[in-house]
């Protein structure tokens, strides 16, 4: 008998689409089986106003492959520059969905972020007052912090004081990777979500350093101890609704991946569905994967469900490409280091 499982088709609340050669090969992975994604905005230059992120909708859209349908939901990347003005004009509009936190220094293309948390106050008590929630990425950048405890450093160092000093301020911590941050948005009742990729589910820090380096399982925040992983997979199959996927799908060429200082993130857009269904059914939480991954997101956002649907079925182990070509060069698709069972009918 095939098992096979139908669910709301899904969203993904975190994702790089990159631009130019890198999001015409990559946009195609997303589209296959998700409806809506919240794009992130770390291009070479960011995409900081609402008319540059106009613009990259554009270019999104050109990109899209006839035949598919897709909606990317618009982020503006938060400069001690940025104009409440301008962001609640882009919301009000309906283009801008969100706006997006980067610590300078913390990842990839986050040197435009902010440094100095008071710069950015007003735009923040903007963002209460309309309801537009802000995305985090919750490391601090301080040096003598430890790689590994820099998330739970930012909570209790940034985000708690930040929530603290702007009442109403809706946040989602992007991409949580440890037992801290789970422990947090379970201790806010309310304006508080989290978002967790399918690659945080299956890896921990071992897997990335122990038998030699694996850039490809490199990513920010980098993967934790097992007992965080964990963590995470309690929470992503519990059925709260204060957690839900953001793939955070970061394509890179194996060229600047497989080098003395390769960059961080790792590709997951063509397999997350099969990945995430493994995950569940280990749990026996298959019943939980409609909410993660097609619920609960658009509560947080308040946005309607997607109407159509997708159906996994489960049977001989899935074939999916070990890497994409793109213009750019190749890139690797996230191996979990196991058979995925479940596909995309
Ligand atoms: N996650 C990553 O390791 N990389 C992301 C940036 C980010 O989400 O932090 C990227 O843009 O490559
Ligand atoms: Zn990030
Ligand atoms: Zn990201």
């Amino acid at each position: 008998m095939t098992q096979s499982l139908t669910i709301r088709r899904p969203d993904d609340w975190h994702l790089h689409l990159r631009d130019g050669d890198m999001l015409q090969a990559v946009l195609p992975e997303t589209a296959r089986h998700f409806a809506r994604a919240i794009i992130m905005p770390n291009l070479v230059p960011p995409v900081v106003t609402g008319a540059q992120a106009a613009a990259y909708r554009d270019r999104i859209m050109t990109a899209l492959p006839e035949g598919m349908s897709f909606e990317p939901l618009m982020t503006l990347y938060l400069t001690e520059d940025t104009d409440p003005a301008d962001v609640a004009a882009a919301h009000a509009s309906g283009l801008v969905k969100a706006v997006k936190l980067y610590p300078a220094g913390a990842t990839t293309n986050s040197a435009s972020g902010v440094r100095d948390f008071e710069k950015v106050r007003g735009v923040l008590e903007k963002m209460a007052e309309i309801g537009l929630p802000l995305c985090v990425h919750g490391e601090v950048t301080d040096a003598e912090i430890d790689i590994f405890d820099r998330e739970a450093v930012f909570i209790d160092r940034v985000l708690d004081p930040i929530r603290k000093a702007t009442p109403g301020l809706r946040v989602v911590m992007e991409h949580i990777t440890t037992s801290n941050g789970v422990d947090y948005v379970r201790a806010n009742e309310a304006d508080l979500g989290a978002t967790i990729t399918a690659h945080h589910l299956i890896i921990n820090r071992n897997h990335i350093l122990v038998g030699g380096i694996k850039p490809h399982y490199y990513c920010l925040p980098v993967a934790k101890r097992e007992e965080h992983r964990l963590a995470l997979v309690a929470a992503a199959t519990s059925g709260d609704a204060r957690f839900f996927l953001g793939t955070d799908s970061a394509p890179h060429t194996d060229a600047n991946k497989e080098m003395a200082c390769g960059c961080a993130g790792c590709f997951t857009a063509t397999n997350t569905m099969s990945l995430l269904a493994e995950v569940f059914e280990r749990e026996n939480a298959l019943d939980k994967l409609e909410g993660f991954a097609s619920l609960h997101g658009p509560a947080f956002y308040r946005l309607p469900v997607n109407e159509e649907t997708i159906t996994l079925t489960k049977g001989e182990p899935v074939t999916y490409p070990a890497k994409i070509e793109t213009g750019d060069g190749p890139v690797t698709v996230f191996d979990p280091g196991f058979p995925l069972h479940w596909r995309v009918a």
